[in-house]
């Protein structure tokens, strides 16, 4: 555990309300900002009042838990508030696989948030916190393949398909890398600026370099209840209206997407249901239209049987097939040989908890990792039998487009 310099323990927490703060983005210093916002609303923070490097492995999840339950725990709050999300909060990020390593968690020195008309902020201790200053361009952007060439990779997407035809398995989601720099060090701010303007429907996050909008909500806890909101299955969006119906028609109807679709609701329903006293999924999945492509969606809910934290319901939940494929333990064997590369961060849970167990996790997708002047980027999609190299190619070319958006304008 570490506990940041400048900080007493146990940690003294305040929470109050406080008015409209406006655009919560535009109140980050510039500094390692953390950020969940959609529609204007979430949770933005700064500063560091508690990290934690969560050691990879099978158990990091219960590992990560027994950290938030001391820190926690230990700390003096006094909230004025008592909402999900105030009083102490901590920021997460979890790579896609057990095994490697920079999960992290933090708990910044402020926060502040906007739901439904409220607002409030969130302090840990009196040092003085770094202040606001202006967000800074980023310059030309150029780009050069990570691990594998876009012929390298349909190359691979073939072989999956292959293996998948053969019977190994049902399902595997592939993703690849593209290596971005810029002519300056690039502002965090600005692309999440960026994001949150062009992707009102996605979670705009930010957590120690991991920079995305996520449309995919793994799981957002508020008391006993539950959502979550499951994607699988997309297409580009069409060269005009016209043609985006007619792709988003015959998306609803493509046999290939809706056996991707099952399987992601499969997952999800199968380790939801031992912890929920009721959960509803829906029949028929919906269409989801981003700017960039349109997806299969569906929205679950449920209530919580236990005590479980939103933490606890991630654990449980991750990866889905979604992100992974079925069976899970092949999928990810798959990936780990095929995919020629780790995923960090991408594709792994992205969210925040509170001392309640209350929080918002998504799946970090339409996102990368951010360095100085370099970002890697990260996009793929689900694999089945009768996938098309040159499609699913062109469809995570749609998905990186997000983050090239963030980084160019
Ligand atoms: C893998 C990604 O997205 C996932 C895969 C999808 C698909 O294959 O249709 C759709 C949404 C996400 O669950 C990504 O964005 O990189």
């Amino acid at each position: 555990m570490s506990v940041a310099l400048g900080t007493t323990r146990p940690l003294p927490v305040r929470t109050t309300s406080v008015g409209d703060p406006g655009d919560l983005l535009l109140s980050l210093p510039r500094t390692a900002p953390y950020a969940w916002v959609r529609h204007g609303q979430g949770l933005v923070g700064w500063g560091e009042a508690a990290r934690a490097e969560v050691p990879p492995g099978p158990g990091r999840f219960a590992w990560a838990q027994q950290w938030l339950t001391d820190v926690f725990g230990e700390a003096a709050i006094d909230d004025h508030v008592r909402t999900p999300g105030s009083g102490p909060v901590a920021f997460g990020t979890f790579t896609f696989d057990e095994n490697s390593p920079g999960s992290v968690l933090v708990v910044p020195r402020a926060i502040l948030a906007r739901r439904d008309g409220q607002a409030w902020l969130t302090t840990i201790g009196d040092a003085p916190l770094e202040r606001h200053t202006p967000i800074r361009a980023a310059g030309r952007i150029s780009y050069g393949d990570g691990s594998l060439t876009a012929a390298q990779w349909q190359t691979v997407v073939a072989r999956a398909a292959q293996r998948i035809r053969a019977g190994e398995l049902d399902k595997v989601v592939l993703a690849r890398d593209l290596l971005a720099t810029a002519e300056h060090p690039i502002d965090v701010r600005l692309l999440l600026t960026r994001l949150a303007a062009r992707y009102p429907d996605c979670y705009a996050f930010s957590v120690a370099g991991l920079v995305g909008a996520t449309p995919e909500l793994l799981i957002r806890r508020t008391g006993q209840e539950i959502e979550s909101l499951v994607l699988a299955g997309t297409t580009p969006r069409g060269t005009g209206p016209a043609d985006d119906l007619a792709r988003g028609a015959a998306l609803l109807a493509s046999t290939k997407d809706r056996q991707e679709h099952e399987c992601a609701i499969a997952s999800v329903r199968q380790t939801l249901a031992p912890l929920c006293s009721a959960l509803q999924t829906p029949d028929e999945p919906e269409l989801l239209v981003l700017p960039n492509v349109q997806h299969l969606a569906s929205h679950v809910t449920g209530r919580l049987a236990d005590g479980a934290t939103v933490l606890d319901v991630v654990a449980a939940m991750h990866p889905t097939a979604a992100v992974g494929g079925t069976p899970t333990p092949k999928a990810i064997e798959v990936i780990r040989e095929l995919e020629g590369m780790d995923r960090a961060g991408y594709a792994g849970p992205v969210g925040w908890i509170d001392a309640h167990g209350d929080g918002e996790w998504g799946i970090a997708l339409r996102s990368g990792l951010v360095e100085g002047r370099r970002a890697r980027l990260f996009a793929g999609g689900g694999i089945m039998g009768d996938s098309v190299p040159a499609l699913e190619l062109a469809e995570a070319q749609a998905k990186f487009r997000v983050m090239q958006y963030a980084l160019e304008g």
